[in-house]
């Protein structure tokens, strides 16, 4: 991670309104994105850290609200919830849902029968993209890569880049406009916005925390291919945020190790 990034001082919370990104920032990175599961202490931990928030807790993920859901069982019900990098939410009764584009299924088709060229490489078929994953067969990158740019021109599509994946997607939304949609919720509204996040798309969210007065918290070791980052903040790894976020609900914050 940046070296010139501090850790985040204990009373950050405090106040605050916490927006959590969930693979790489809530929980480790794991090769199968569908076997992916919060375990029992993470589901309590974001229960307690919401009832500590007095509320003010929201997921703001890349993965569709279905796969939050299963990722996060119940909890994800009673919290404010962003996916598919900020084109649909939920909270309470409210909900945005796009219509689904069907040109999405050819661009699973083209992956799938790339896919089969590579083993190891994985699709993942989400409600408003699709996500080519190359953890386990890094040489399929450049030709991923190129077959992302052309059925993202021939279909209008958005390249969402990530880390050991391609993904494309409806355009629309981002995690910035999840940020500023929240922050103007009553309960929310003039309180300080913190972002924990690990990767490109998280950048947005950054920024709209930043622009309102508080602070992006950057996790893990990204690599921002050259470009900069809008967090001003840092942790090493979601070990170390859920430490951080467990100290505070508890009421014993402290930096991490
Ligand atoms: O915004 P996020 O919640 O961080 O979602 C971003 C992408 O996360 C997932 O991919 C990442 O995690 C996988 C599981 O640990 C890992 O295998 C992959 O290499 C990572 O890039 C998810 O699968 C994507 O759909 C999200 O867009």
């Amino acid at each position: 991670m940046p070296a010139t990034l501090p850790a985040p001082r204990p009373g950050l919370l405090d106040g605050a309104t916490v927006f959590l990104d969930i693979d790489g920032t809530l929980l480790e990175l794991a090769d199968d994105p569908e076997a992916v599961r919060a375990d029992g202490p993470t589901r309590a931990l974001l229960r307690d850290l919401a009832e500590r928030l007095d509320g003010r807790l929201a997921m703001v993920s890349g993965r569709s609200l279905e796969q939050i859901d299963r990722i996060l069982g119940p909890i994800a019900q009673a919290l404010p919830v962003t996916g598919s990098h900020g084109l649909e939410y939920r909270w309470n009764e409210v909900w945005a849902r796009p219509e689904r584009l069907a040109v999405l299924n050819d661009v699973a088709s083209a992956f799938h029968g790339l896919a089969q060229t590579w083993p190891g490489c994985l699709v993942e078929e989400k409600s408003y993209g699709v996500a080519f994953h190359w953890r386990l067969a890094p040489q399929a990158r450049q030709q991923a890569e190129t077959m992302a740019v052309q059925l993202a021109d021939s279909h209008a599509l958005k390249i969402q880049h990530g880390k050991d994946l391609v993904e494309l997607r409806m355009p629309g939304g981002d995690k910035g406009q999840a940020v500023r949609r929240l922050m103007a919720r009553k309960g929310m509204i003039g309180t300080r916005p913190v972002f924990f996040g690990d990767d490109l798309t998280d950048e947005a969210g950054f920024a709209a925390a930043r622009a309102l007065g508080g602070h992006g918290v950057l996790v893990g070791e990204r690599a921002l291919n050259g470009s900069s980052t809008a967090a001003t903040l840092a942790l090493p790894s979601p070990h170390a945020v859920r430490a951080f976020l467990r100290a505070f609900a508890d009421g014993t914050a402290q930096v991490p190790e």
